[in-house]
């Protein structure tokens, strides 16, 4: 069979990922693709930067557009990342009838629905497994592997520069700005950290992982997002003293009546393996009711990591193109006529245990006080730790951790506790997980 031709828009960390791992290994890719794989174009705007990476015998344009107007192009992988002109790339390549892979799950969380339909029409196949957890193929896992489960929740730690800055700064000390820096110089960060550290890349990768698993359209605007920001050292210690690490984590959970879609940093207990997971590391723990807890390991981003994504979707649309578009593996795992229309739940409407900071005056009644309020909203204490203030005298921390509770019954609860006098100082709740 003659090679299948592929053309690469975006040239960057994963672009030049992708042409190194695809030049090293053509002969082994071509064996399991039974034929080759040949990048014949790129485009990038510096022709002599891209020259440098792709020698010779690879085609330079400074127009994407060149490469979806040429009819021997099969593939184009799409390497630009955001939802502009890649959003544009995309589509147009689409309506040129060329398949597409792409690591952009900032466009597909927010514009998938769009692409997958205009792939559909047109009997293309958009292949993403790039987009979630890098290298890890958990796209793979769920759409393939797990398909005779009911998926019951994942929880994943799915952005690694988030990861890289809480570990480093944990176990070395450093400032948040230095590790995202270096996070940064390591081609783990977005164009735009932002959406790194205020969870939305985490959330882009969630929402992705919650159409995959529970049959539902991408639905990125009904996410909730929190990033680590906010979070302090101290309650990084803390959490520590109570057996617990804090991850940034993006999940989705089946509830009686609805998805729980979210990202926020989460208590974890020490003692599970996703707790353990360091540096730029991604993990995804994915349950299913035959199969059980399942854990999916290894670099979520970096150059050849993804690139080794990116690959493996090629090698997919080489074994694939020539089937009838009907009997393919569908994009979002279950059939497009097939979609559910359970909601994704409002934040209130959550159900998770809860880790509580209060600074409070260290004075008789303070406790009792705070518990009072806490069980007439019908939240249930677990562990109770009191540590001396480091703000000042007369003043203590006192750190609750909580069962399992309804969050629109803590917000309630906070609001109250906020209010009394004894309480000095804005009250830190960060949302806790066993994982089990
Ligand atoms: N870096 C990583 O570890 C991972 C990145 N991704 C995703 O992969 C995509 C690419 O990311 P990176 O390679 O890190 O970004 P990058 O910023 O290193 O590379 C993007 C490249 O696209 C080029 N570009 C911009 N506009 C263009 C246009 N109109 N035509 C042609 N080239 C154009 C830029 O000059 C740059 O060389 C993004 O969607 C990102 O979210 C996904 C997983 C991991
Ligand atoms: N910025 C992302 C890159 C991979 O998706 C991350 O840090 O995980
Ligand atoms: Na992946």
């Amino acid at each position: 069979m003659k090679p299948i031709q592929v053309g690469l828009m975006g040239l960057g960390t994963v672009g030049a990922g992708v042409f190194h791992v695809l030049s090293r290994n053509q002969e082994e890719i071509q064996r399991r693709a039974g034929r080759g794989i040949e990048l014949t174009m790129v485009s990038r705007r510096n022709l002599d930067a891209a020259r440098d990476i792709v020698g010779d015998r690879v085609r330079i344009v400074a127009d994407a557009r060149e490469i979806i107007a040429n009819p021997d192009i099969d593939i184009v992988v799409e390497l630009i990342g955001g939802y502009g002109i890649a959003r544009d790339l995309v589509l147009e390549a689409i309506a040129a009838g060329k398949h597409v892979v792409t690591a952009n799950k900032a466009l597909l969380a927010v514009h998938g629905s769009e692409i997958f339909a205009a792939a559909r029409a047109q009997g293309v196949m958009v292949a993403f497994e790039a987009a979630v957890a890098g290298g890890i193929p958990i796209i793979k896992a769920l759409r393939e592997g797990l398909t005779a489960n009911r998926i019951e929740w994942i929880a994943g730690i799915i952005n690694g520069t988030t990861n890289f800055i809480l570990s480093e700064m944990r176990d070395k000390g450093l400032d948040f700005d230095v590790v995202l820096k270096e996070a940064q110089r390591l081609g783990y960060a977005e164009a735009d950290p932002t959406f790194d550290i205020e969870g939305v890349d985490a959330a882009h990768k969630a929402t992705l992982m919650s159409a995959l698993a529970f049959g539902i359209p991408v639905q990125f605007d009904r996410a909730h997002i929190e990033g680590i920001t906010k979070l302090s050292a101290t309650d990084i210690r803390y959490a520590e003293q109570l057996g617990y690490r804090i991850k940034l984590l993006g999940i989705a959970k089946r509830q009686a009546e609805g998805i729980e879609l979210r990202v926020h940093p989460t208590l974890v207990p020490s003692k599970r393996l996703i707790a353990n997971v360091e540096g730029a590391m991604n993990a995804v723990m994915v349950q299913g009711d035959a199969v059980g807890t399942t854990l999916y390991y290894g670099k979520g981003a970096g150059s050849e990591p993804t690139a080794s994504a990116v690959v493996a979707d090629l090698v997919d649309i080489a074994r694939l193109a020539t089937a009838d578009p009907d009997h393919r593996v569908p994009h979002l795992a279950f059939q497009p006529d097939s979609l559910a229309s359970t909601p994704i739940l409002p934040i209130d409407q959550v159900r998770t245990a809860f880790y509580l900071r209060l600074c409070v005056a260290d004075q008789k009644g303070v406790l009792a006080n705070i518990t009072r309020i806490l069980a007439d909203s019908d939240i249930s204490i677990d562990a109770v730790l009191q540590r001396e203030s480091a703000e000042g005298e007369n003043q203590t921390d006192l750190i609750i951790l909580t069962h399992e509770t309804v969050e629109g019954a803590m917000r309630h609860a906070l609001t109250q506790m906020q209010s009394l006098p004894t309480v000095l100082a804005p009250i830190v709740s960060l949302r806790k997980e066993e994982l089990a």
